[in-house]
């Protein structure tokens, strides 16, 4: 008879939130489909943004309040890989640290929760009557609410996703709506509460870099935990994940900086009618911009995708992206297009489009940012 060898335990950190163990569960789910003969344990534990429910998100200084308690068990070997909301993922990491791949991506979106005795009446941020309250504790959903609508008036609400809500959902607190993301909420089954999908089409919010995607961190050059990773990773959520990383690296963000973003992936095979290249875009300015080649048809010149002389797909990535000043005044924004294909071209086009922004004057909103914000801790300790 055949002795059972013991299956080889793979440990997973997670923060100890419902979220954070729902998340956690769907990641184990798809690696134990993928890796049937091993065994895979989940291990929860509170961090510092955990154990501090009240203090502003931005005024915290540590940038890795979500990450630091899991990633010292990850380097001293008792865990072997951390789920994370990528979202949440400081743009530096641990030297010996890295991401090992991003799973299929939930809707990035954010989304609009009504209170329940009001969510009859109204459906999105512009309905909402003249200073009604919404609770969002991010600089980047409130900067960009007070561009589109300054009839609003904005307030911190903290806590977890289900703390958040029974705050919205108590008769007798001050809030109307809160902003939260649609992927928090589709992942608990709470997604029929939303009354608005918010993007930069319906009602000018773009999303945060990395919201809606989950990022295991492993042991740089594991390659035991690499290769168990890289069965469940998804190569265009790791592309567009680590393409926004870049451009928030660039411009040295961090999830306390006004930078929303948004990124699209489009497929294409042969010519496009709109490639044709007359009265949009001059063909070799776009083959300039994009690399993709050029042909005559019937005496117009037409792009089409590389792709279709060698009978493939073309993928390319359409990246914008906004920085808004804190009252939501000032904004600079950038889009482009680029084929991606490797990690090498995601970080380049990361790049580029803050380059971009820069080039706009970008810089100049952070830098004021941080002066305010330099002002508005003074007054907070005074
Ligand atoms: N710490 C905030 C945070 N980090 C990730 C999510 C949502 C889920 C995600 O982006 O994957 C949330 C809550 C929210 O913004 O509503």
């Amino acid at each position: 008879m055949a002795t059972d060898t013991p299956k080889e335990t793979i440990h997973i950190g997670t923060r100890t939130s419902l979220l954070a163990r729902v998340q956690a569960d769907e990641v184990s789910r798809h690696l134990r489909a993928a890796w049937p003969d091993k065994h895979f344990e989940i291990h929860a534990m509170k961090t510092t943004g955990d154990n501090n429910q009240t203090t502003a998100l931005h005024k915290f200084n540590e940038k890795a309040l979500w990450t630091q308690e899991l990633e010292v068990l990850l380097q001293k070997g008792e865990l072997d890989l951390i789920v994370h909301c990528l979202k949440d993922m400081p743009t530096q990491l641990p030297i010996d640290l890295e991401i090992g791949g991003i799973t299929a991506r939930e809707d990035p979106r954010d989304a609009l929760v009504i209170k329940p005795t009001l969510a009859g009446q109204y459906k999105s941020l512009a309905e909402l009557p003249e200073g009604s309250v919404v609770g969002t504790s991010s600089l980047r959903r409130i900067a960009q609410c007070k561009r589109h609508y300054p009839h609003l008036r904005f307030t911190d609400v903290r806590g977890n996703l289900g703390t958040r809500l029974a705050k919205l959902d108590n008769p007798e607190s001050e809030y109307s709506a809160i902003i939260l993301a649609v992927a928090g909420l589709n992942r608990l089954g709470m997604g029929e509460r939303i009354s608005q999908h918010l993007s930069k089409m319906n009602g000018g919010m773009l999303y945060a870099v990395g919201q809606g995607a989950l990022a295991i961190e492993i042991r740089k050059d594991d390659a035991r935990v690499q290769t168990l990773v890289d069965k469940i990773g998804d190569s265009r959520a790791t592309l567009e994940g680590l393409a926004e990383r870049q451009l928030m690296r660039t411009l040295e963000g961090g999830c306390s900086v006004p930078i929303g973003i948004e990124t699209e992936w489009v497929s294409r095979k042969g010519l496009l009618d709109t490639d044709v290249g007359i009265g949009v875009k001059p063909a070799e300015e776009y083959h300039k911009l994009t690399g993709v080649a050029q042909t005559e048809l019937g005496g117009q010149t037409a792009v089409g995708a590389r792709g279709e002389e060698r009978g493939e797909l073309t993928d390319e990535l359409i990246m914008r992206a906004i920085v808004v000043s804190l009252d939501g005044q000032e904004a600079v924004e950038a889009e482009a297009r680029r084929r991606i294909t490797s990690v090498k071209e995601a970080d380049e086009f990361g790049f580029e489009v803050a380059r971009q922004l820069v080039g706009k004057g970008a810089d100049k909103i952070l830098k004021q940012i941080q002066l305010d914000r330099g002002i508005i801790e003074e007054q907070g300790n005074a």
